[in-house]
């Protein structure tokens, strides 16, 4: 299998003076835990703090979109503001087309947010046909794959530490 995920970062990143928001769903918690955690994780490898860090939950990734644009609205409110967001979730094919309607949406709909906002957000929606898929996407399954939620959080501090001053 092609050895897929995030190629060396471009430059060496300071993310010590970044804030970053994660917005996770909270379907699927297990898969979702492990893949926050692997953002954290290479965000603070990466030099952001524990205090730079911000995580918040919605019901589930058909609520990422708006749930992200709330996040930035209330944060920017509070005078913190965030330099890029990553929303997290795990969808998995069920019996029905709910699944594509809502990867199909949510997925436009947080490249758009890119774009209205201003600010990176990371595309971290896991769209899956099997649970395993899932689990081995977040590095649940030894030997397997490695966690995307790394590559998420390695994103957010190249994207934010790009985004003009
Ligand atoms: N089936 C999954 C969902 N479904 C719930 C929707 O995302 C949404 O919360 C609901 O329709 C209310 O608006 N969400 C996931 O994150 N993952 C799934 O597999
Ligand atoms: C991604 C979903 O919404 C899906 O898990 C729902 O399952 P079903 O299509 O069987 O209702």
């Amino acid at each position: 299998m092609a050895v897929k995920g995030l190629g060396e970062l471009d430059q060496n990143y300071d993310g010590s003076k970044l804030r970053i928001g994660i917005i996770h769903a909270r379907w699927n918690k297990k898969i979702i835990d492990a893949l926050v955690d692997g953002a954290v994780q290479r965000l603070k490898a990466l030099g952001v703090t524990d205090a730079n860090i911000v995580i918040e939950s919605v019901p589930g990734s058909f609520e990422l979109p708006y749930g992200s644009l709330q996040f930035l609205q209330r944060q920017q409110a509070k005078g913190e503001p965030l330099d890029a967001v990553i929303p997290i979730g795990v969808l998995i094919k069920g019996s029905t087309m709910h699944f594509e309607y809502i990867c199909d949406s949510v997925t436009k709909a947080l490249m758009r947010l890119n774009f209205d906002a201003k600010v990176p957000i990371i595309f971290g929606v896991l769209t899956c046909i099997t649970e395993e898929q899932a689990e081995a996407r977040a590095g649940l399954i030894q030997g397997k794959m490695h966690n995307h939620g790394e590559d998420w959080g390695a994103a957010a501090v190249e994207m934010a530490s790009k985004q003009p001053k």
